[in-house]
């Protein structure tokens, strides 16, 4: 018989990694994971002294900061194997990590788009992803682990924006990514899936629509939503997270869970 029982320790004894987890949303999903009862929680990110505090503020029993730059494919390998090879097994991969736009100067629309910040770009947002996806599906599948993979995705994968044209695209391709990911990986047992968040206060968005403190991004997070009475957090992106990485969603893949206060509805 199915237990029906609420349950607070849904990744009770997981071994997970979150890539971009010294800040934002993968910060409060370490912290979601850890309260789960996680076994292990390994941050990745490229900001070490917060990435390191973070960790050290869950508990060093239970998370680890690991520097790894996503767009860099030996750095990810080696980033999921020392994992594997520390505590025997991979459970979870939030491949999180991503950035709003790789130069200060260009706004990114079509007629003054700067390639070279493209690259630099679709190398964090689109390769770094796709190498995490890789790694993290190959150490499951030789460890024989029916494991989850979850993807940050953004409402910007389903519209078009007058600016951030790399951005946008590169957040089409996590789509691509998972829903081909997941028909391949099914096989084998192993769950892939992204989460979409609305706007959310982070440093990324107050980098893309240039706050200068948090409540210009209120202000921003605000005029995003349909569903008034509260702002959109980062925990509320988290416990999206939870639900994918955990038994919760035991036949949930190749799906698209928007966390967003409706924006989505209202744009499109
Ligand atoms: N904040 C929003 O409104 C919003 C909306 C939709 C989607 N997202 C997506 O959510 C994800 C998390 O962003 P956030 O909003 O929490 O922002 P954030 O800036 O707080 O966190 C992003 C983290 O990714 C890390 N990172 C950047 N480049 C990296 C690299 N090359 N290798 C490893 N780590 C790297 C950063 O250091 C940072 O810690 C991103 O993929 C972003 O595109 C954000």
């Amino acid at each position: 018989m199915t237990d029906t029982t609420p349950s607070n320790n849904k990744l009770q004894g997981k071994v997970a990694i979150i890539t971009g987890g010294a800040s934002g949303m993968g910060e409060a999903t370490a912290r979601h994971f850890a309260a789960h009862g996680a076994r292990a929680v390994v941050i990745a990110d490229v900001q070490d002294e917060k990435g390191q505090n973070v960790a050290a503020s869950i508990g060093p029993n239970i998370c680890t900061y690991v520097h790894c730059d996503v767009s860099d494919e030996e750095q990810v390998k080696t980033l999921v194997d020392t994992t594997v090879n520390t505590y025997g097994r991979l459970d979870i991969m939030f491949s999180n990590a991503g950035v709003a736009r790789a130069t200060q100067t260009c706004d990114q629309s079509v007629l003054d788009m700067e390639l070279s910040a493209y690259d630099k770009l679709m190398a964090v947002n689109a390769r770094g992803m796709v190498a995490c996806v890789k790694h993290a599906a190959k150490a499951m599948v030789e460890g024989r682990v029916r494991g989850s993979i979850v993807c940050t995705t953004s409402v910007a994968a389903s519209i078009g924006c007058p600016k951030y044209v790399d951005y946008v695209m590169s957040k089409h391709a996590v789509l691509g990514l998972v829903r081909s990911a997941s028909l391949q990986l099914g096989a084998y047992g192993i769950r892939v899936n992204c989460v979409t968040p609305g706007a959310v206060g982070t440093p990324l968005l107050k980098d893309m629509f240039r706050c200068e403190n948090d409540e210009e991004a209120d202000k921003v997070v605000e005029s995003c939503s349909i569903l008034k009475g509260g702002m959109l957090r980062p925990n509320n992106v988290a416990d999206a997270v939870v639900f994918l990485a955990s038994g919760d969603s035991e036949f949930v893949t190749g799906h698209n869970l928007v966390v967003d206060a409706g924006f989505c509805v209202k744009v499109g």
